[in-house]
């Protein structure tokens, strides 16, 4: 057989990252009940967009799915998260390995000032004890700024700090630095939000490369936003105090031309919220 017959069509090459799935997914703050009952799937390959009105709970879904909502004093939770079908809270799993496996890029871009570009890219290994040479380094900082979509524009100036960046960049940055871990997931709130138009579509179309490297969830706010990145939707609302849930959940598509549910419709033609 030819190498041509072995090559699979681009849409058909199988997907790195994992499959995190929500089982009966509680939380509260407190005795505040915020999320109740939620399950979803976020497959490999896909982008999955959570969008809902403010306050029904998608940040602390999120916040949920790579422990990082027990931070929280007063927070608590119930259910399960699967990460290739093994419970991230089960007794005596170390918090760190689940962060380096699911990744997180937040609202505002967050990278350390000071530091220099190339060192912001592997600021996580020493986080994660994972040992590199100088020159495995290099090839890190290259690899993840590429798969960031910003080796271009900062090759030339890897040593200058990461805080002389545009907004726009430093996100990117963010995103090479999450990358840098080999995430399984990469979890993204908002990211967009702090950017103006030209930045959004920049991190849009990393979005969209990074798709077959990472799966990745994505809260926005931005409908228009979540029908271009996301081939997934979870519609969350919490109707009247009662605490988030998911209304529905499918194909970004049919969320968007088809919905189940009249709620959705309305959310997403931007009825309300
Ligand atoms: N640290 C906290 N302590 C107490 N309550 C909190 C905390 N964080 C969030 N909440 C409450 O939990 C509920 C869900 O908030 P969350 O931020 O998850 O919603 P959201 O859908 O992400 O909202 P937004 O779209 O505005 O970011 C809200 O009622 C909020 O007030």
């Amino acid at each position: 057989m030819s190498t041509e017959e072995l090559a699979l069509p681009i849409d058909e090459e199988p997907f790195r990252g994992s499959e995190l799935e929500a089982v009966d997914v509680s939380a509260w703050f407190g005795d505040h009940k915020v999320l109740q009952r939620v399950s979803l799937v976020m497959t490999a390959g896909t982008v999955t967009a959570l969008i809902g009105p403010s306050g029904c709970g998608k940040s602390t879904f999120l916040r949920i799915l790579n422990r990082m909502h027990e931070l929280v004093p007063s927070a608590s939770l119930a259910g399960e998260v699967l990460l290739d079908g093994m419970d991230i809270y089960e007794p005596g799993k170390r918090i760190t390995e689940t962060r380096r496996r699911i990744g997180m890029v937040f609202q505002k871009p967050n990278p350390f000032p000071a530091m220099s570009i190339a060192d912001n890219v592997t600021a996580g290994l020493k986080l994660t004890g994972t040992k590199a040479s100088r020159a495995e380094k290099q090839d890190l900082v290259e690899e993840c700024l590429l798969k960031a979509g910003l080796w271009k524009e900062v090759r030339d100036r890897l040593k200058q700090p990461g805080g002389a960046l545009s907004g726009g960049q430093q996100q990117r940055l963010c995103i090479a630095r999450s990358l840098a871990v080999r995430p399984d997931v990469l979890l993204m709130d908002e990211p967009c939000s702090a950017l103006d138009p030209t930045s959004t579509r920049r991190i849009e179309e990393t979005i969209a490369e990074l798709r077959h490297e990472v799966t990745i969830v994505i809260v926005t706010h931005n409908m228009q936003q979540a029908a271009r990145v996301s081939q997934y939707c979870a519609f969350f609302l919490a109707e009247a105090g009662t605490p988030g849930q998911i209304v529905e959940a499918g194909p970004t598509k049919t969320m968007f031309e088809n919905p189940a549910d009249p709620r959705t419709f309305d959310y997403v033609n931007g009825r309300f919220g």
